[in-house]
């Protein structure tokens, strides 16, 4: 396997998006699902290749979501996330996602929740600019989910579709997997201390981030200092958040990860997609080598407590 600056490069290829199901003997996509799943132990971040998902498709979503963020602030305002839910814009410097830093982050962005993939002309509050491009990459990264759900779960030496059972409402609420567009603006200077997204890891499953070229994204791999993860044409990258984690009994890793502005960088601006594929509400994590290492947990009370926290102030009280 190739490594990137520490972070492997996997081939997608035998089991993408565009390889129907029944295709596929589980016995065949071992090897690749014990390179994932070895990849996921190490490193917790990996670059895909032959992913199967089109390239126009993402520069769509990506050129959309632009013209959606350079309108005036009245404009998105009326798409803003309401505190407690899932879908809406998120406002320049109003969330920190690493509570240590003083500054909130330099950001702006939007969350976008499907309610029903079936019947794509109910009203999600979408703008129009953008809805169509995002639905339509939001459809091929759940595709792209449920194979590498079925991959980790041979990986774990679970049945292949035990993830998949706990993943069957995406897309249909009950299950708060979000497509996030990340905008950068560009900046004169960035202030001390500040990110333009502060250290984390994801809360969910796994999730699939499309950067456009500008670098930035650092992951704390193997317990050491941060390493960049630059842009590299025609792949993703695919991390794990903590709900994966603690499924996994420890396994496997949800690394965390940050972007930083480069005193050149800053002056540009940066865009990126992410994909966050979570569990249903309903689903029972239960740890997968059968241990009680954590409590079997409720998904939904699990993400509940930890979102909200990102947008409180707790420097003011
Ligand atoms: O913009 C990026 O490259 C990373 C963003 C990220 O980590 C996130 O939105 O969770
Ligand atoms: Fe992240």
């Amino acid at each position: 396997i190739l490594l990137v600056n520490m972070v492997p490069l996997i081939d997608l290829q035998s089991y993408n998006i565009l390889v129907t199901e029944e295709s596929v003997e589980t016995a065949t996509l071992k090897v690749i699902a014990d390179q994932i799943c070895q990849a996921f132990q190490e490193v917790g971040f990996v670059y895909l290749k032959n992913h199967g998902i089109p390239r126009e498709l993402i520069t769509n979503a990506l050129s959309t979501s632009k013209t959606f963020f350079d309108q005036p602030r009245e404009k998105k305002e009326q798409y803003a996330l309401q505190p407690g839910h899932f879908h809406g814009w998120i406002a320049f410097e109003a969330e920190r996602v690493n509570h240590d830093r003083p500054v909130f982050d330099a950001r702006e962005g939007f969350n976008m929740r499907l309610l029903d993939r079936k019947d794509q002309t109910l009203p999600e509050k979408l703008p129009p600019e953008v809805d169509s491009a995002w639905k339509q990459l939001h459809n091929s990264c759940f595709q792209l989910g449920l194979h590498v759900l079925d991959l980790l779960s041979i990986g774990l030496g679970k049945n292949r579709d035990y993830l998949r059972q706990c993943h069957k409402k995406i897309g249909l609420g009950d299950n708060v997997t979000t497509l996030r567009a990340n905008y950068y603006p560009p900046l004169k200077e960035i202030k001390p201390e500040q990110a333009r997204c502060g250290e984390h890891s994801d809360y969910g499953t796994l999730t699939f981030l499309f950067q456009d070229e500008v670098s930035g994204l650092q992951a704390k791999v193997q317990d050491g200092d941060y390493v960049p993860v630059h842009p590299i044409e025609d792949t993703i990258v695919m991390n794990l958040g903590d709900m994966m984690q603690r499924w996994s009994a420890d396994r496997l890793k949800a690394t965390k990860h940050r972007v930083m502005a480069s005193p050149t960088d800053v002056h540009q601006l940066r865009q990126s997609i992410a994909f966050f594929v979570v569990p249903d509400n309903d689903a029972l994590i239960s740890c997968t080598d059968g241990s009680n290492k954590y409590p079997d947990i409720d998904f939904g009370n699990y993400i509940k407590s930890s979102f909200n926290a990102n947008f409180q102030d707790d420097t003011e009280n």
